[in-house]
């Protein structure tokens, strides 16, 4: 008991770091210096859509991917194959599937931690191993190369090099210790990279079932970007459509419908009833995005519901980032990075690409199954549509605009 209760201090000690971390680098004025890693990973994404139209998700994944490698890290990454993406892949690969609550018997009967391995029905034993594996891999690989990248005077702004930075300056505040560091950095992947693919992968599909809400899109893009560019973030106050969308969409399809659960660390009372210390609460975001007193017909994608007769933002509609992005102590720490980053995604494949069902051999709609693969963030199953690029200039728009970013990486 004693040794738990030294390990859980422990845990929390070093999770404040984290957080005082993650706080410092992602506030809402420290985000918007990750805005141009951002950019460029949409702008890949978009290059990909056009060379990859039918690996959505894949494509998706991608982007995340470099958008965190980049933040996290200031690591450029390979277009294709990336050996950190592949194993940061791998790694919240097994994290997702250890975090699934109840995945495991050993969740509900925690004496099975002590069956052999050999046991039958103890493969979890053997999965932890392999996935603590895997983990340490993804926490040392991407940590290892921004050290070197460091130490060779190759500094790209990111949360690892900020910190290495402070560290060489001889900082003595105790949050600078490289294991925080490695282990804000990891956190930083693990958490920022499904979250953004469910959101941006749940609005294609909203599109795919309402093609008026595309064109809705579309046309407000039209008047705002200027032919032959693409949308930025000093767009956002004039594309209000767009904005309704992405809040749409962190609604509809909530990415994390419970947030993570907390422990009570002291009675509580909540409307009349008592919660005693030590009890287990579960924040249900699901149901406070899908109440229809506050969100009327919940189940249906309605991103009107969130303008004006003006077609201005209706600040009197609650706004769903109140639940999406969590509560309290835990809260979404890259909130600041992750809306602006879905809108963009979102306006960036609306202004360049036409979205439609695709068809099969016999030019039959192929339907959309909505299927999720349930974790604590919800990620869209693989589904098949077809994306093509709205005219040429569209196209000749994106290649210029990566081929930007590459000249001026050199
Ligand atoms: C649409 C995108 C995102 C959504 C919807 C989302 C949502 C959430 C939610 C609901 C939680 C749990 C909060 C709670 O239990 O109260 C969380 C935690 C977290 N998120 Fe996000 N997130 C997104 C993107 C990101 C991004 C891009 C990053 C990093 C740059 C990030 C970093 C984190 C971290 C580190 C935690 C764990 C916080 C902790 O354990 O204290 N998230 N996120």
């Amino acid at each position: 008991m004693i040794n738990e209760l030294v390990l859980q201090r422990r845990l929390h000690a070093v999770w404040r770091k984290h957080r005082k971390i993650m706080h410092y680098l992602l506030h809402p004025d420290a985000a918007l210096s990750f805005r141009p890693h951002v950019l460029k990973s949409t702008h890949n994404l978009l290059q990909r859509f056009l060379d990859e139209p039918d690996n959505v998700l894949g494509n998706l994944r991608y982007m995340a991917g470099e958008t965190i490698m980049s933040v996290a890290y200031g690591l450029d990454i390979k277009p294709k194959n990336d050996p950190y993406i592949q194993t940061a892949e791998k790694g919240v690969h097994a994290l997702v599937a250890a975090a699934v609550p109840g995945a495991f018997l050993v969740d509900m009967l925690p004496f099975l931690k002590y069956v052999p391995e050999w046991m039958p029905g103890a493969g979890f034993q053997k999965k932890a191993k392999e996935w603590a594996k895997l983990t340490m891999t993804m926490l040392d690989m991407p940590f290892v190369a921004a050290k070197q990248q460091f130490a060779q005077g190759k500094v790209t702004h990111s949360v690892t090099s900020y910190c290495l930075q402070k560290v060489e300056e001889g900082t003595t505040d105790e949050s600078y210790q490289e294991e925080i560091i490695r282990g804000t950095a990891g956190t930083l992947y693990s958490a920022g990279s499904d979250t953004t693919v469910s959101a941006v992968a749940s609005c294609i599909l909203a599109l795919l079932e309402d093609s008026d809400i595309l064109k809705k899109a579309q046309r407000e893009l039209d008047s705002v970007v200027k032919p032959g560019h693409l949308p930025d973030f000093d767009d956002m106050d004039s594309l209000p459509y767009i904005t309704a969308i992405a809040l749409e969409t962190l609604r509809w399809r909530d990415v994390v419908p419970i947030a993570i659960p907390r422990y009570l660390q002291a009675d509580d009372e909540y409307k009349g009833y008592r919660i005693p210390k030590g009890s287990i609460v579960i924040p249900n975001a699901w149901a406070m995005l899908h109440n229809e007193t506050v969100y009327p017909d919940p189940f249906t994608f309605i991103p009107e519901r969130f303008l004006t007769n003006d077609d201005k933002i209706n600040k009197s509609v609650r706004d769903p980032r109140h639940a999406c992005f969590g509560f309290g102590r835990r809260i979404c720490p890259g909130r600041f990075m992750a809306f602006p980053a879905v809108w963009i995604a979102l306006a960036s494949i609306i202004h360049s690409f036409d979205i439609k069902k695709a068809v099969d051999e016999d030019g039959n709609i192929i339907e959309l199954s909505h299927e999720y693969h349930s974790a604590l963030a919800i990620v869209p199953k693989p589904y098949k549509c077809s994306i093509t690029p709205r005219s040429e200039q569209h196209q000749r728009a994106i290649r210029s605009a990566v081929l930007e970013h590459e000249f001026a990486a050199h």
